[in-house]
């Protein structure tokens, strides 16, 4: 297995621009898809996450060429359902792939096996199921319940009125979303309890709508869509930088000195992973904005205890910067860290306690207390790209770390250990 040794380092300096939005850049591809006309995505993010998307459009007979590194794409709309009826699609370990594809594809007509890489199969996707087949799917699961991979006996959905679970996922309720326009008629969706991941959901309206697709949305507890629609593609659409990924560069340079400015992201991002700057702000570091900017300067960190389930994501990078404050720090309310690309409460606690941290692993929360004395250590990264990213910043402390598997960052940010260097002196 291949390391990366970073550090010690002091300061974290300069100007960096973020690849594209997984979260925006798979929605973009699949409603561009389904949309009448053809489609440029440009920012389009070159990652795995995106390429097991485009490796399923390509199988499902949608045309597509991609330019620039991957990062322009032109695509041609079907103007309704995927036309293709048989397929065997291998997602990966991308949830935003498989989740909005197995709502995607019980619009049209055939047979599909969706499946992943062995942590995929581990990945809850029954609450979708039990929606999807509420409203007429065919879903059969191959290996165990609750779980993928599934085989879809497709036939179109039906609209009337339906309710989705929402805490342990959002990704449940983008899917049905962005299917339901499609729908054989108006569809409401109730939200049964909970609904985790909030930001997400506005993410989903906000795509749909640059696809002239309206959503009534009931304050978040039902939404409301008409049926037989089809989206219509806006001709040329820009992915915003990614937030999730703009959070390590923030951090460090709040921890270690020197300004980082991110473009990409900023005041006018749909992401809610942008509010991880205000999470950094109310630790204490100096973070200035523009409409597509951010900038974060080292202040002296404290310690929070915050409800973090907004941003789940970038949440993790909070972890790793709450060694270099004063103070505990405890991210709350962040069950679902443990059904991602790993059980994350149980690695970062693992990982963070190896450097010598004292660590709290709660049901759903985390408490880190910081640590003037960190050892150095190789941390394992359980396949887990934001565990690799999180990681990296303990190159500030006065120890080197080393990081296994570096290389799992291509889930969504394959160049992040070369513009880390880029950064970091
Ligand atoms: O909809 C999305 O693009 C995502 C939603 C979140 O997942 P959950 O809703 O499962 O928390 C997030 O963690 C994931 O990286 C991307
Ligand atoms: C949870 C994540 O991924 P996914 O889209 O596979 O859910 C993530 O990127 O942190």
């Amino acid at each position: 297995m291949n390391s990366i040794t970073l550090g010690p380092l002091t300061s974290a300096n300069g100007e960096i621009q973020i690849p594209g939005s997984k979260s925006l850049s798979n929605r973009i591809l699949l409603l561009a898809t389904l949309a009448k006309g053809t489609t440029k995505i440009t920012n389009l993010l070159d990652s795995d996450d995106i390429r097991h998307m485009l490796n399923a459009l390509k199988e499902m007979g949608v045309r597509f060429s991609l330019e620039d590194q991957g990062q322009t794409c032109v695509l041609e709309g079907n103007g309704g359902p995927l036309s293709v009826n048989q397929a065997d699609l291998f997602l990966g370990n991308a949830g935003t792939a498989m989740r909005p594809l197995t709502a995607a594809l019980c619009l049209g007509q055939g047979e599909f096996r969706l499946h992943g890489e062995p942590r995929m199969h581990e990945r809850p996707i029954g609450d979708l199921v039990d929606s999807l087949q509420a409203l007429g799917a065919d879903i059969e699961y191959q290996k165990e319940t609750n779980y993928p991979p599934l085989l879809i006996k497709a036939n179109g959905l039906n609209g009337g009125e339906v309710s989705i679970k929402g805490n342990i996922s959002s990704q449940f309720l983008t899917a049905l979303l962005m299917s339901a326009p499609l729908a054989k008629s108006d569809l409401r969706i109730n939200v049964d309890g909970e609904l985790v991941s909030k930001p997400y959901i506005d993410i989903t309206l906000h795509a749909m709508k640059q696809f002239g697709v309206n959503v009534e949305n009931l304050d978040y507890q039902a939404f409301v869509i008409k049926g037989n629609q089809t989206y219509q593609s806006p001709g040329e659409i820009m992915v915003e930088g990614d937030a999730s990924s703009a959070s390590y560069f923030l951090a460090a340079a709040a921890i270690a000195g020197g300004k980082i400015k991110v473009h990409g992201v900023g005041t006018e991002s749909v992401q809610g992973d942008v509010k991880f700057a205000e999470v950094l702000e109310k630790m204490g570091a100096k973070i200035t904005y523009g409409p597509t900017w951010v900038a974060a300067e080292k202040g002296e960190l404290n310690g929070i205890d915050m409800d973090m389930n907004h941003i789940p994501d970038a949440a993790m990078t909070i972890a790793t910067t709450a060694l270099f404050a004063e103070g505990p720090t405890t991210i709350r309310n962040i069950y679902n860290w443990r059904v991602k690309e790993t059980d994350r409460l149980y690695a970062m606690a693992t990982e963070l306690k190896k450097l010598g941290a004292n660590v709290v692993e709660g049901d759903d929360y985390i408490t880190v207390e910081p640590c003037s004395d960190l050892q150095h250590v190789a941390i394992d990264t359980y396949n887990d790209h934001r565990i690799a990213m999180c990681f990296s910043l303990i190159a500030f402390s006065n120890t080197a770390v080393t990081i296994n598997d570096p290389e799992c960052t291509s889930k969504t940010f394959p160049t992040y250990f070369s513009l880390f260097e880029s950064i970091s002196g």
